[in-house]
């Protein structure tokens, strides 16, 4: 028999209601914050997230909420479905005692302060940082909403906080590992983003499938430079948090980063793409902070270096192709 939690989850993008729809479908009690007014209002009527998550009938036992507080109150489990950029300031919001543990499913860094979701999480909540965890893996949120199978890990430096979490999420189509490595883990699913972005370019500018192919793999080796120098775990880059998110984004038709890459490389520019969007590709915010972070700790990264110089100086996809092509040949070596 599965133990029965209270779980309130921040946030109704696509991944936020995924994953509620999950929890409630696994017999929980679970609350869903809605920020938008209109959507609040279709959702409870409608069951349905017409604006993240359209198609999909949520299940009848989910609860709905516009208040933080009544979300985060006297739950077992919080689950933070926030993008990173909205992160702090919507945690800032709960003035009540956090009693569980604290689930991240955000994959980013933050742009002043480097810091990752579960970093922002821990301090701005004021809770040990054992008490949280961070959900990432291979997911789009719209095949884990159609039941399709679906593996990702839970990290936290706490093994009880990943196997009460592992417990509360698994089920027939959601398989959940765990891992210790949290730094790891979230490192990997914000960097995939960047990676995912670049893989769009590379594509909408018909390079190739030796291109994408190569961009994954020398993107995984730098991805595995920074997150080695940031306390990551090796291993980690070979799980479903590092290659397989990575794989997963950089090739599928689902990712909103991806999308973000090929229409840059059509000639779009960011600005009007991100006013097109309803959701939000962390990867554009993510670059900027990998990009400065990168320069700080010294850690070579072209790619990074080639997708913030498209998104944030008008560099030509072209030019950024000749400069990464031209850099001096060196050997192969997964870590240089
Ligand atoms: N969608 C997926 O397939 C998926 C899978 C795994 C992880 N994630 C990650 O989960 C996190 C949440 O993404 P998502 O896909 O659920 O969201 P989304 O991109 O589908 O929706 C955007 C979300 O941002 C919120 N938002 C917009 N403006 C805001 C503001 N000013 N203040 C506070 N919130 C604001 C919206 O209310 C909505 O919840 C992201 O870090 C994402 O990378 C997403
Ligand atoms: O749609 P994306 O590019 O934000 O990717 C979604 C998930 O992170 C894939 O695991």
């Amino acid at each position: 028999m599965r133990k029965i939690y209270n779980i309130g989850v921040l946030g109704a993008g696509s991944w936020g209601t995924t994953i509620a729809n999950l929890l409630s479908i696994n017999g929980h009690n679970v609350v869903l914050y809605v920020r938008e007014d209109e959507l609040f209002k279709e959702i409870k009527k409608t069951r349905i997230n017409n604006i993240y998550l359209n198609g999909i009938k949520l299940s009848e036992r989910l609860k709905f909420s516009q208040d933080v507080n009544e979300t985060a109150n006297k739950k077992d489990i919080i689950v933070s479905a926030i993008p990173v950029k909205f992160l702090r300031d919507t945690l800032k919001k709960i003035s009540c005692n956090i009693e569980g543990v604290v689930i991240s499913l955000s994959k980013g860094i933050e742009n002043e302060t480097f810091c990752r979701p579960s970093q922002i999480i821990g301090k701005t909540l004021g809770i040990e940082i054992d008490r949280v965890a961070a959900l990432s893996g291979p997911n789009f949120a719209k095949e884990v909403a159609l039941k399709l199978p679906t593996a990702t890990v839970i990290a936290s430096t706490n093994k009880e906080t990943a196997i009460l979490t592992q417990n509360a999420f698994s089920n027939s189509y959601f398989r959940v590992y765990t891992s210790n490595d949290i730094a790891g883990v979230e490192i990997c699913g914000a960097l995939k983003n960047i990676m995912a972005i670049a893989s769009g370019v590379s594509d909408g500018l018909n390079l190739g499938d030796n291109a994408r192919a190569s961009l994954i793999t020398r993107g995984l080796s730098e991805i595995s430079r920074l997150g080695l120098k940031l306390g990551a775990k090796q291993e980690t880059f070979m799980g479903l948090a590092g290659i397989g998110d990575l794989m997963l984004t950089a090739t599928g038709s689902l990712s909103r980063n991806r999308t973000v890459g090929l229409r840059i490389a059509k000639g779009e520019k960011i600005k009007v793409i991100l006013e097109s969007m309803k959701m939000v590709p962390e990867g554009v915010n993510t670059t900027k902070s990998v990009y400065n972070l990168s320069k700080e700790k010294n850690i070579d990264m072209p790619i990074t270096n080639e997708i913030y110089k498209i998104l944030y100086e008008g560099k030509k996809p072209f030019d950024a192709l000749k400069d990464l092509m031209n850099r001096p040949l060196k050997a192969e070596n997964y870590l240089l």
